[in-house]
């Protein structure tokens, strides 16, 4: 059984550069409230306060909010790639971070040999590696390409294969953040089918996304985040309904005619 504590965690960026004191002053205004300073004295902007809550296997958590309300941020950290300054993340079972498409991706080795150091990486047998290769290559369409060096690719074969590794490895704890939902027509169409499936595997999934249907088809439970803070946490429905200042519905399919 998979499951994710996000327990009372704070996250703070020290700001390095220039005076503190005129640093403070310049930020004030375009960040109100959320610059201050830390025990060193040093000027910091808080990205997240106090951000609390639990999933457990079914859970579908959509985070929504402003520009600068810290929903990638939450997302790194509950990856790992942040530590919380006060509070803690613990997962229990595998997780899938899509927050990068590039992340990982060594441009001087060929797409095969990227896809067989993913497949190391995540401790996979040489005939799984095989597999996933054949997989990877299918779908992001490479050709022959496959055997040339990463850097010579157009930048969407760059994106398909990034796409296509990072959606190889099937997790229990799914992150997810938006840009996996953008690209190309024809790319989408065929990505959010690979995607709706994992989605559909995962026990757990976290989804960040500005995109009200997407929130609405994929989560039952929505965190409205505002200034780093926990606005609102409820039902998709509801939370959506109060952060767009409108009532949102699902759409019920209508039945057939007999
Ligand atoms: N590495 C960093 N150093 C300093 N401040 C940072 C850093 N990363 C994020 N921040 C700050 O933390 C706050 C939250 O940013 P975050 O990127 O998490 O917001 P977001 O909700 O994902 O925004 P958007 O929808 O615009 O992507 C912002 O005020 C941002 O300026």
């Amino acid at each position: 059984m998979a499951g994710l504590d996000c327990s009372h965690v704070t996250i703070y960026f020290p700001l390095y550069h220039g005076s503190a004191r005129s640093l403070k002053r310049a930020v004030f205004s375009t960040v109100s409230g959320r610059v201050a300073a830390d025990t060193r004295n040093r000027v910091v902007v808080q990205a997240l306060r106090d951000i609390d809550f639990s999933l457990s296997s079914g859970d579908r958590l959509g985070l929504i909010g402003g520009n600068g309300a810290g929903k990638t941020t939450l997302l790194r950290t509950l990856a790992g790639i942040y530590e919380p300054q006060f509070g803690q993340v613990r997962v229990q079972g595998s997780l899938n971070a899509l927050l990068d498409p590039n992340l990982g991706m060594n441009p001087d080795l060929t797409g095969r040999e990227n896809i067989a150091l993913r497949g190391l990486y995540n401790g996979l047998s040489k005939p799984a590696i095989r597999r996933l290769e054949e997989d990877v290559a299918n779908f992001a369409e490479l050709a022959e390409f496959l055997d040339l060096p990463v850097r010579v690719y157009s930048s969407g074969m760059v994106v398909r294969l990034g796409f296509a590794l990072a959606t190889a490895i099937r997790p229990q704890v799914l992150l997810m953040d938006e840009w996996f939902l953008a690209g190309d027509a024809n790319f989408m169409e065929k990505a959010r089918a690979r995607l709706e499936d994992m989605v559909r595997g995962a026990e757990i999934l976290v989804l960040s996304t500005h995109v009200t249907s997407v929130v609405l088809d994929w989560c039952t439970r929505v965190i409205w985040l505002e200034e780093g803070r926990v606005r609102a946490d409820g039902p998709a429905e509801t939370v959506l309904s109060a952060y767009l200042g409108h009532p949102v519905a699902r759409e019920v399919p209508v039945p057939a005619e007999p």
